[in-house]
């Protein structure tokens, strides 16, 4: 353990601080007493023996850090029942502090099969299952991706046909591309899972749908007659989890395994067709929607690691002699962090408008309302590509921006990002899902054309593009989201104009559309990046707290915005909308910008309110103690517990006392 009270350095940060950091808390988790309420919960978790004593997962290899995870997430899913701790995101906290780096091996059972079950399922299937899920008799996973298909999942090529006779599915991979592989979980952990398959009754295919399936038996746990399936072995991150995959040799289960609650296929084979179309996609929408504000929770604690430390850390003096300036205080430094900090903000204020939307409108769809679904599409696939793509970039610049101790697992930071990253790939690769949010604003732009009315979040288009920037010296936010809607819809035009010349000069739209994929791209990026910046200013607008906090916030909100114009800055000038003089106005505002935020940087992040106990961190420390923490883990690496290892005496001597001998004068004769 790390003594000497909080770093001197770091304490002055939190006294020269312009704001109180706990408001930013109070308003970051939605008022003062769910912020009790968090720190209870998660120091119920913390206090725990048998978290306590867990070992520190970067010493242990693949197998301890398997049984790892499973030991600290049943213990939680059992203290959480104890406990009484029903709502999603108290359990979120008590699991966090519970397993902070251990995914969870039965996270896909909560987080989309009991929802899906939740969700598809009729109420008698409901009744059947979800106790047995609550209990834990029941563990289950999401099958969907094969070897040979996991973005294209109309190309699925697990098949579900009817046998009217015998009233069952009969469950089959027919070739090797087929098998599931991929589904976390379904290698050692799960004894079920819901299976996508094509369904084909009286002959006919019918598409992709969802089954039930065991996978293993509920007492010994070996797999069923049929059924072939395990771990798919090492990957860049989710090390602890048993990703899995799965062969299936007609394998039957009742027709009631299917799930029911929209499509139905009847005794005789008959199938009834569903009240609306990609209803089945929802599950894959739920965690979409959630993953926006995950990402933007990693980087949090990527930027709160990063900046303590370059608090702490001093090197180089600035004038001869002089003392060694803390690394926070080169503006190239604040460059790398500040707008990594303000992205993390960002992504949290869109996350929590997401999550809402996403629980607004999915309650119209259980009344039968399916209007809003494009739209809850549209705006789930594209926030959860921008914001993966966004915060795993801010993660690795945090990470380099602690020098070489970032790039051990001391510090935390490449936990974070290996298990952050592949959220650019899971539910929907990021370049399908913009090119779904492109498709969606190509629609958009044609109702627009044709006169429609347009949903309230792509009003922007209907403004005309013969316009310039209202910029000023003062860098005022109305201008900057002006500037944000004027690129979004330019770009949205180009892509439409480009496609459309193509289709005149006689290719066919899908052709035209194919030509045109990397420019829908930008357009549909420059729609969710548009789409994050306003949502940032409306939110620190409305947000109830003192004018100093509030002044805080406002320059990481300004920053944003101000760093996303400069980062891409050639869609704002193309076509002339800022000029010359106006571009250097906002270069200046970065600036300033950076300056203003430097003396309150460690304040911005003490607000993240984690607890060292989560952040598992030596240069994250709320102490600032960072030297004598990365002393205590490198004294406690396993290799340390031995001054001399064997394979010093297996492998170093006999190749020494063999070269000695090789190069006797004797020998080379
Ligand atoms: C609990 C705590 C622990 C948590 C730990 C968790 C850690 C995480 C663990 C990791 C867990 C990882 C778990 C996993 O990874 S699970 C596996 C995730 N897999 C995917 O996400 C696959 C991605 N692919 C797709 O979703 C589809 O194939 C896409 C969408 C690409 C195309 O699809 P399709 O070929 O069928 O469609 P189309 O392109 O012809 O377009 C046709 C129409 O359909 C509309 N459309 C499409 N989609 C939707 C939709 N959803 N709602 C409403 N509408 C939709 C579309 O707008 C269009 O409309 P229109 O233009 O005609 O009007
Ligand atoms: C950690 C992790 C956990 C996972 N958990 C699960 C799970 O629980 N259940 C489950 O079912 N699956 C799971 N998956 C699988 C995951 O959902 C898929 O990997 C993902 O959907 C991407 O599909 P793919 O691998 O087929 O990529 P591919 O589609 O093969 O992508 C390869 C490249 O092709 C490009 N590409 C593909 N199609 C197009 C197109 N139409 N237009 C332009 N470019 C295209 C992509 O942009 C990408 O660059 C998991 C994956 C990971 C990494």
């Amino acid at each position: 353990m790390a003594t000497g009270g909080v770093n001197a350095d770091l304490a002055k940060e939190r006294e020269r601080a312009t704001f109180d950091s706990e408001q930013l808390t109070n308003f970051l988790y939605r008022g003062p007493e769910k912020v009790r309420r968090k720190r209870y919960l998660q120091n119920l978790a913390i206090q725990d023996p048998v978290f306590k004593k867990a070992p520190l997962w970067a010493f242990l290899n693949r197998e301890q850090q398997y049984a790892t995870a499973l030991k600290k997430h049943l213990h939680a899913y059992r203290r959480i029942q104890e406990l009484g701790i029903t709502e999603p995101v108290e359990k979120f906290y008590y699991r966090e502090a519970a397993a902070p780096h251990e995914n969870s091996p039965i996270g896909l059972h909560e987080s989309m099969f009991i929802p899906t079950i939740e969700k598809q399922a009729t109420e008698e299937q409901k009744r059947k299952w979800l106790p047995l899920c609550h209990s834990l008799k029941m563990i289950g996973t999401y099958a969907q991706t094969e070897l040979g298909h996991g973005t294209f999942i109309r190309g699925l090529e697990t098949t579900a046909t009817y046998d009217p006779v015998a009233k069952e599915f009969i469950l089959s991979t027919p070739k090797l591309t087929a098998m599931k592989y991929w589904p976390g979980n379904l290698g050692k952990t799960t004894n079920h899972c819901l299976v996508m398959a094509q369904l084909i009754t009286k002959g006919k295919n019918h598409g992709i749908h969802m089954f039930m399936l065991q996978t293993r038996d509920m007492e010994t746990h070996q797999p069923l007659p049929g059924i072939e399936l395990g771990d798919i072995g090492p990957k860049f991150g989710f090390f602890d989890n048993d990703n899995g995959y799965m062969i299936l040799k007609d394998v039957r289960i009742p027709r009631e395994n299917m799930f029911m609650r929209y499509y139905k296929v009847l005794e005789d084979g008959t199938y009834v067709t569903p009240p609306g179309d990609r209803l089945n996609y929802l599950s894959m929408v739920l965690l979409r929607s959630a993953i926006t504000s995950m990402i933007g929770q990693h980087l949090s604690q990527a930027c709160i690691i990063a900046i303590r430390y370059s608090a702490v850390r001093r090197q180089t003096e600035i004038s001869p002699g002089g003392e060694e300036a803390q690394v926070l205080d080169y503006q190239t430094q604040q460059y790398k962090l500040f707008p990594a900090l303000a992205t993390s903000y960002a992504m949290l204020m869109a996350g929590r408008f997401m999550y809402d939307f996403y629980l607004k409108t999915t309650a119209q769809i259980e009344k039968g309302d399916l209007g809003t679904m494009p739209q809850l599409h549209a705006l789930s696939a594209g926030l959860k590509a921008f914001s993966t793509w966004e915060c795993t970039a801010a993660i690795e610049v945090c990470r380099m921006s602690c020098g070489g101790h970032g790039y051990s697992h001391a510090s935390g930071i490449p936990k974070i990002y290996v298990d952050a990253t592949p959220g650019c790939t899971y539910e929907g690769e990021n370049t399908v899902m913009m090119l779904q949010v492109a498709r969606f604003l190509m629609k958009m732009y044609t109702n627009l054309q044709k006169g429609q009315e347009l949903p309230s979040f792509v009003q922007y288009m209907t403004k005309s593009l013969d316009t310039k920037s209202c910029m000023k010296e003062e860098v005022a936010p109305k201008c900057l989201v002006m500037a944000y809607e004027h690129r979004a819809s330019r770009l949205i035009k180009a892509a439409a104009d480009a496609i459309q010349a193509m289709v005149m000069s006689g290719s066919s739209p899908q052709e035209a559309w194919n030509k045109n994929t990397v420019p829908l791209t930008w357009a549909a990026l420059a729609f969710c990046h548009m789409f994050v910046v306003k949502n940032f200013f409306e939110m620190v607008e409305d947000a109830k707290m003192d004018g100093q906090t509030k002044a805080a916030f406002m320059a990481l909100c300004k920053l944003y915005a101000v760093n996303g114009v400069i980062t891409h800055l050639g869609e704002f000038i193309q076509d002339g909308y800022l000029n010359n003089q106006q571009v250097q106005y906002i270069q200046k505002s970065l600036l300033d910008l950076l300056a203003e935020i430097r003396p309150n940087a460690v304040a911005l992040v003490d607000a993240f309110d984690y607890p060292d106990a989560i952040l598992q961190s030596c240069l994250g420390r709320y102490d600032g103690q960072v030297y004598q923490a990365l002393y205590d883990f490198a004294k406690s690496s396993p290799l340390n517990e031995k001054e001399v290892l064997d394979s010093f005496f297996d492998y170093v001597k006999p190749v020494q006392q063999e070269l000695e001998a090789m190069n006797q004068p004797m020998a080379r004769l």
